[in-house]
């Protein structure tokens, strides 16, 4: 204990020095009087970006920094810790290597079977700096040294942790990642991998930890194309919001689906049946055919008044125009332009043919000259420019579904009704796909924007490139005497090309590349984890598919859990769209949350409509048995089992109807509830969906027969310790065993 001990201060303070580096470096690098020229502007904000990175990581390494010590037989002896660190000598010896480092594996995956070439592994239990528990386990049957720390239950660490009363943020668990989730976390990162399992398997805890080995692995190129992590709702986003940056990871966006077009937000709600249909992949069609509806011409024509002589856009002539445009294959709005062309071009020649007649018939008497006049003169010409706006007009995605859903057309009449409203109703989630996808259909002309940005990406890879010879020949003393990881900020200068140095400038210039893609319908994220993944409609895989081309992604869900009218059903049904058969399926297990007690309860539940439903097997239990209470006033039976229930640790959180949230927050006034509850505070009111992916201490079910089943399984699987039911009609069918109380 006390070597541990003495190896822990020095650890700190080797971190206090390496952030007190860190930072004296940023604020150099901010004051340095290196000129306002463009390189001094460059240099500068590569190294602010990457020292910002640094600090942002030995922050994160502050809370339980070493967890772990891994001796090998061959004599190899190595600390594991959140993050990675290095002695200031001659060698950069190490002196705690990353959980996410190859070296560390055995930490996780070593058994006395497969001993991966380990003697001992220590778990180092921390309280701030200071050691307050060891356990070692002895691999190497042939070791016969003892240190007095070996315990005879190797799972001891792992079952305090998920004893720990919660705090309403998800916590990190790089000390007890057990076997079968390290492979899940380690899996390359190509392709799509999809994670299922019952509750409380870890899947959401498992999803964050590879999006954080992910980033380290491919820091490269995950660092600049950023990951997305999609959760179903915005207190989970909160719940979970804290496990990354506690790993040193900040490249990370996390968002709703109902997020993920920029510049709209959310805020309105839909009927179940309209939330089915607009998730439902004949909306793409509805929505396809809609766009080629306002693709129009003239019955018969329209006539135009214009200085040179009367101007007649038949229907013919603008038929041709559209066949040409549709011909391009480009978006709508893309497409326009030829429209445009076609329809001038053509009212040129009909100009042409009547104001150049020979009255004699020969041929045309206007010269090249004058018929480019003319064009001209009809392109300016305002009436024109306002027909072809009626027949092609330009449209943005905003206006073309709004129009939509006013006057839906393509689609069964029972699906028409269930999804026609008045227009400026608020956008709801089940909207947020339909634009991506009017988005697509539609396009954007921004080519004037692009050619510009085109060359100013030429000259800044120009300048880059002069940066880099300049660079590389005034290397000096200072930067060769930097840490290892500062040390990083030179290999930039000197390995990247021009190319990539321009691109690092500009991210540098501007925002992290997480902030980028968030506020960008068309950035490629690097990698995609979705939770909750079973909800999702194909609508919106159809667009998370989109911000994923690489199809570089982790699903994790539990179909049992499935409440989404829209829901896309299978994994088959989702992926095979986009992948066929090529993706990579594991499941998890072991249920790490819900006590055995009530894991049966919450199984019996889905045995009485299934009765081959096998549920997680829980590694833990506790002594309470899980109760039910027949009330006839439901809300202060509620009221009375919080006041019961909040004299423990952690937290309580009561799930009820929706339509019963108001009465409960009268009797249960300091409980925090609405659409972004605070799950940090002792007592929260949740309805079903919102509890999705929580946890809790204590669980308490108020009028259990409203819920629809799946809903139910959610709610009875939260709690980690107590679960209570209360409720005046009645049990569902499977609640039997709950204990009655009076
Ligand atoms: N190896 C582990 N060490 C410590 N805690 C763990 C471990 N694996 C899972 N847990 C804990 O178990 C709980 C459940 O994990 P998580 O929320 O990721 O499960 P889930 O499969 O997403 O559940 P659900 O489908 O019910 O939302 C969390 O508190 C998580 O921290």
């Amino acid at each position: 204990m006390r070597r541990e001990q003495e190896f822990i201060d020095e650890l700190y303070e080797r971190l206090a020095d390496l952030r007190a580096g860190a930072e004296t470096a940023v604020q150099q690098a901010l004051s340095r009087d290196g000129g306002n020229t463009r390189q001094a502007m460059l240099e500068r904000d590569i190294l602010v970006a990457e020292q910002s990175g640094l600090l942002a990581a030995f922050n994160a390494g502050e809370r339980g920094l070493c967890f772990g010590r891994l001796v090998f037989r061959d004599g190899r002896d190595h600390h594991i810790g959140r993050i990675g660190m290095r002695r200031d000598d001659a060698d950069r010896t190490p002196m705690v290597i990353d959980w996410r480092a190859d070296v560390a594996r055995p930490f996780y995956l070593a058994t006395g079977h497969t001993p991966m070439g380990l003697r001992r592994r220590r778990h180092l239990t921390t309280e701030g700096q200071t050691v307050t528990g060891l356990h070692d386990e002895i691999l190497d049957l042939d070791d016969t040294e003892r240190t007095g720390y070996e315990g005879s239950d190797a799972d001891a660490v792992l079952l305090s942790a998920l004893d720990a009363a919660r705090t309403g943020r998800m916590h990190d668990i790089v000390q007890t990642i057990q076997a079968e989730q390290d492979r899940i976390i380690r899996a390359p990162h190509r392709g799509v991998m999809v994670v299922e399992g019952g509750p409380g398997t870890g899947k959401t805890v498992v999803a964050l930890h590879r999006a954080a080995y992910l980033l380290f692995a491919h820091r490269e190129l995950l660092a600049r194309r950023a990951v997305l992590v999609v959760g179903p709702n915005p207190a989970f986003l909160s719940y979970i919001g804290e496990v990354l940056p506690s790993l040193g990871e900040t490249g990370v966006l996390l968002a709703t689906p109902g997020e993920l077009f920029p510049g709209v937000t959310a805020t309105g709600t839909d009927t179940p049946e309209a939330a089915a249909v607009k998730g439902a992949a004949a909306m793409a069609d509805a929505l396809a055919a809609f766009v080629r509806d306002r693709q129009a011409v003239p019955d018969p024509e329209i006539v135009i008044a214009h200085d040179d002589g009367e101007l007649r856009l038949t229907r013919e002539m603008a038929e041709d125009a559209r066949a040409a445009a549709r011909a391009t294959e480009q978006p709508h709005n893309l497409a326009r332009a030829t429209f445009a062309f076609h329809v001038i071009d053509a009212l040129t020649e009909q100009l042409t043919d009547t104001l150049g007649a020979d009255p004699y018939g020969g041929p045309n008497l206007l010269g090249v000259d004058d018929i480019a006049q003319l064009g001209k003169a009809i392109a300016a010409n305002e009436d024109v420019h306002a027909a072809i706006a009626g027949l092609w007009p330009q449209l943005s995605p905003q206006q073309l579904v709004e129009d939509f859903l006013e006057e839906p057309v393509h689609l069964p009449d029972a699906d028409i009704a269930a999804i026609r409203r008045k227009p400026g109703a608020e956008w709801t989630p089940a909207d947020v796909p339909l634009l991506d996808e009017a988005a697509e259909l539609l396009g954007v002309d921004d080519s004037a924007a692009l050619a510009r940005a085109e060359a100013e990406r030429q000259e800044r890879i120009a300048f880059a490139q002069g940066v880099l010879e300049l660079s590389y020949g005034s290397r000096t003393q200072e930067f060769e005497d930097r840490d290892d990881e500062e040390s990083e900020v030179l290999l930039a200068h000197d390995l990247v090309d021009a190319e990539r140095l321009a691109e690092r400038h500009e991210e540098a210039d501007h925002r992290t590349a997480a902030e980028r893609a968030a506020a960008d319908r068309t950035w490629a994220f690097g990698h995609i984890i979705v939770d909750e993944a079973q909800e999702l409609s194909p609508m919106t895989w159809r667009l998370l598919m989109r911000r994923c081309p690489t199809r570089s992604m982790t699903l994790v869900g539990d179909p049992a859990q499935t409440a989404e009218p829209g829901a896309s059903g299978s994994w088959e049904a989702i992926l095979s769209p986009y992948v066929g058969e090529r993706y990579e399926q594991v499941v998890l297990g072991v249920n790490y949350r819900t006590p055995a007690k009530i894991m049966e309860v919450a199984a019996d539940l889905l045995r009485a409509a299934d009765p081959s439903f096998t549920p997680p097997r829980s590694v833990r239990d506790t002594d309470g048995r899980p109760w039910s209470q027949a009330a006839d006033d439901v809300p202060a039976a509620v009221a009375e089992a919080v006041a019961g229930a909040t004299g423990d640790a952690g937290r309580v959180a009561v799930i009820a109807p929706a339509g019963l949230i108001g009465a409960l927050a009268e009797v249960l006034p300091w409980a925090s509830y609405g659409p972004e509850p605070d799950l940090t505070r002792p007592v929260v009111l949740l309805d079903p969906r919102q509890a999705k992916g929580l946890e809790f201490d204590t669980v308490v079910v108020a009028e259990p027969d409203e819920f629809q089943a799946s809903d139910l399984y959610v709610a009875l699987t939260r709690a980690t310790q107590r679960l209570g039911v209360i409720h005046s009609r009645g049990l569902p069918k499977g609640l039997e065993q709950l204990a009655p109380v009076a």
